[in-house]
């Protein structure tokens, strides 16, 4: 495993299981501090469960969690709700509760023990309200949404509790095509609201993206993972991508590193071809079939993976 210079979270032989079974691990890993990393992996192997580790749902059998410096042992889950926030793959709200409610959940963490909003609290459940567009549905029951507009609920709820750290479990699986862009791209932006700016105010939920401009310095952004099955979708969002086989690390890089066809073939058992995006840079990746190729060798088409990287190899951040 390669050490990330300056990582959020640092997993040393973690691992983690159910009952008999170890489904993860060993596993060593570092997650780069402010940047947005992807876990990628097939179906049931353990990218959900490395999560529940991480926000200690589910205890490690062996090995160390830190998560900003700090052990997560021992660590009040009080303040560790102040730190890392998880949003679950299905999570069930509770009968009666309209989305407004639910948003605020977010902000127990940072209560005092008499449970009354401040005036910090209403801000941040109306701005995590504001950016996932739920302003119109604040007052709609949980169970009168549509599965992408629940989805949003829940991802303002974690919003609205304004953490350094987001964990995010397929924050997409319900969601259109323009909304999974507008969602990765909203929490790619969001900023650590721990760090002071230059301007020597905290950082709110307003995404960095806007708060950039003019003389105000662009603030730090959050630590976001996200479980994602999109591989494309992680390629154009993610910094880092870390992908997973058997509860195991298989690879970790920049999209461009861990995305090649050996790697999904590796890993998903998939044949692709992977291609650049011309516009962004990132890899895109192409399933084919058996069946594909021979249909497209019959009409005489090149069967060859293309090797078109003609654009130049500028950082990531210049192509946006
Ligand atoms: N609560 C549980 N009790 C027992 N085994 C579990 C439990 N949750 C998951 N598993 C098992 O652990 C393994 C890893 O599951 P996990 O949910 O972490 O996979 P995943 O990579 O997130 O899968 P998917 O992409 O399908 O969501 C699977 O074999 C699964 O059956």
């Amino acid at each position: 495993m390669a050490a990330h210079p300056n990582p959020a979270l640092t997993l040393r032989g973690v691992t983690l299981g159910y009952g008999e079974r170890t489904v993860v691990g060993p596993v060593d890993l570092d997650i780069p501090a402010a940047q947005t990393t992807a876990i990628i992996g097939a179906n049931g192997c353990g990218k959900s469960t490395l999560l529940r580790g991480l926000t200690r749902q589910l205890p490690l059998r062996s090995g160390t969690v830190e998560v900003l410096g700090r052990s997560v042992e021992g660590w009040p889950a009080r303040d560790y709700a102040r730190t890392v926030a998880l949003l679950p793959q299905s999570p069930v709200a509770p009968e009666g509760m309209s989305v407004e409610q639910l948003v605020d959940r977010g902000r127990h963490p940072h209560r005092g023990w008499f449970g009354s909003s401040s005036r910090m609290d209403t801000e941040a459940v109306a701005r995590a309200l504001e950016l996932t567009d739920l302003v119109e549905l604040a007052r709609r029951d949980i169970t009168e949404l549509s599965g992408g507009q629940r989805q949003r609920a829940w991802l303002a709820l974690v919003l609205a509790q304004q953490t350094p750290v987001i964990l995010l479990d397929e924050p997409t699986s319900y969601l259109d095509l323009s909304h999974q862009v507008e969602l990765m791209d909203l929490v790619r932006s969001l900023p650590d609201p721990t760090v002071p700016t230059t301007a020597g105010t905290t950082a709110s939920t307003a995404p960095s993206s806007t708060a950039g401009q003019g003389e105000t310095e662009r603030p730090r952004r959050a630590t976001v993972v996200a479980v994602l099955h999109e591989l494309n979708l992680a390629a154009r969002t993610a910094d880092h991508v870390i992908a997973m086989a058997d509860g195991q690390v298989a690879a970790a890089g920049t999209p461009t590193e861990v995305l090649t066809p050996d790697l999904l073939l590796e890993v998903f058992g998939l044949d692709a071809d992977v291609v650049r995006d011309p516009l962004l840079g990132h890899p895109v990746v192409l399933p084919r079939t058996a069946a594909d190729r021979a249909s497209a060798q019959e009409r005489g088409l090149v069967t060859e993976p293309p090797s078109g990287d003609t654009l130049p190899s500028a950082p990531r951040e210049d192509l946006r």
